[in-house]
């Protein structure tokens, strides 16, 4: 999925997009790390060792730790972390796992983002199914976003999860988020209206430019009232769009990437391989 001009004719739904003078491209001020690696081996090495100290810290200040995942490749670069020594350990039974996009298909679909996060991560560490939110696949994606955001509220009201003082929206400990190629981050696409939500906390999207069409997904929202945000990037296929976001120069024309505007209250910190961090 290339990076994508202000109107795609693939779509009736298509944003009538601003024009990227008019949109507020100031650059956040979140406290921001770039890590660079010779490989995506050394990426997961690193990203495992950073989810486990955040998981010590967490779990020591507040008695547990939220961890919102998405899905694609960082799965796959979780991989370390459910191996030895965190396997044995973090105390995953402090762990309460979100997520940030999901797809409005069945759990048991080889498109979940559920499935893929429970095959490759979830079923090899002792976190409580009760501690796990997955989305209600019975519902439309309307009734799926709405029946999200409804369990995250009935969370913050028990104190579960707490508010941001900053938004009003909810907190969550961490949050693990890849890119497309086309810049989006979590369901929200470049030529896509929900990137745009102020209101809501969980959008829903039926014409996704990436298959399958029907997701639901947190708004910026609640991704920037995070604490901490780590962007995992790896493959060549993603450098033009690491350039243009951490080179904060956005080329003539082209719709602002929505991986611009990830902005967490406390750290983002970006972990690159060599081929997603080539260009700049
Ligand atoms: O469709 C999705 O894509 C993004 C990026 O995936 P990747 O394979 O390029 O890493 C992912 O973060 C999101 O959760 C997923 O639903």
């Amino acid at each position: 999925m290339a990076l994508a001009n202000p109107v795609d004719n693939q779509s009736n739904n298509v944003l009538k997009c601003p024009s990227p003078a008019s949109m507020d491209l100031t650059p956040r001020k979140c406290k921001t790390n770039v890590r660079k690696f010779q490989s995506e081996e050394d990426v997961a090495k690193a990203l495992a060792k950073y989810v486990a100290d955040l998981s010590e810290k967490y779990i020591r200040e507040k008695g547990y730790f939220s961890v919102v995942l998405s899905g694609g490749t960082l799965i796959h670069t979780l991989r370390k972390l459910v191996e030895c020594p965190y396997k044995g350990s973090v105390d995953w039974s402090k762990w309460l796992i979100f997520w940030v996009d999901e797809r409005v298909v069945p759990l048991n679909s080889p498109d979940s983002n559920y499935k893929l996060a429970y095959d490759g991560f979830l079923s090899k560490v002792p976190i409580s199914p009760c501690h796990i939110y997955a989305i209600n696949d019975k519902l439309s994606p309307k009734a799926a976003a709405d029946n999200y955001e409804a369990r995250l509220k009935n969370l913050v009201n028990k104190e579960t999860i707490p508010v941001s003082d900053a938004s009003g929206f909810p907190k969550f400990d961490l949050m693990l988020l890849g890119i497309g190629p086309d810049g989006h981050v979590a369901s929200l696409f470049p030529t896509r209206l929900q990137r745009f939500e102020k209101k809501r906390w969980v959008s829903f999207i039926t014409d996704s430019p990436k298959p399958p069409p029907e997701r639901i997904t947190f708004t910026f929202p609640v991704i920037n009232s995070a604490s901490e945000i780590a962007m995992v990037v790896t493959g060549a296929e993603l450098a033009d769009a690491v350039k243009i976001t951490l080179g904060g120069v956005l080329p003539t024309g082209l719709t602002p990437l929505p991986c611009m505007e990830v902005s967490p209250e406390e750290e983002l910190t970006w972990f690159l391989d060599k081929d997603a961090a080539s260009k700049l």
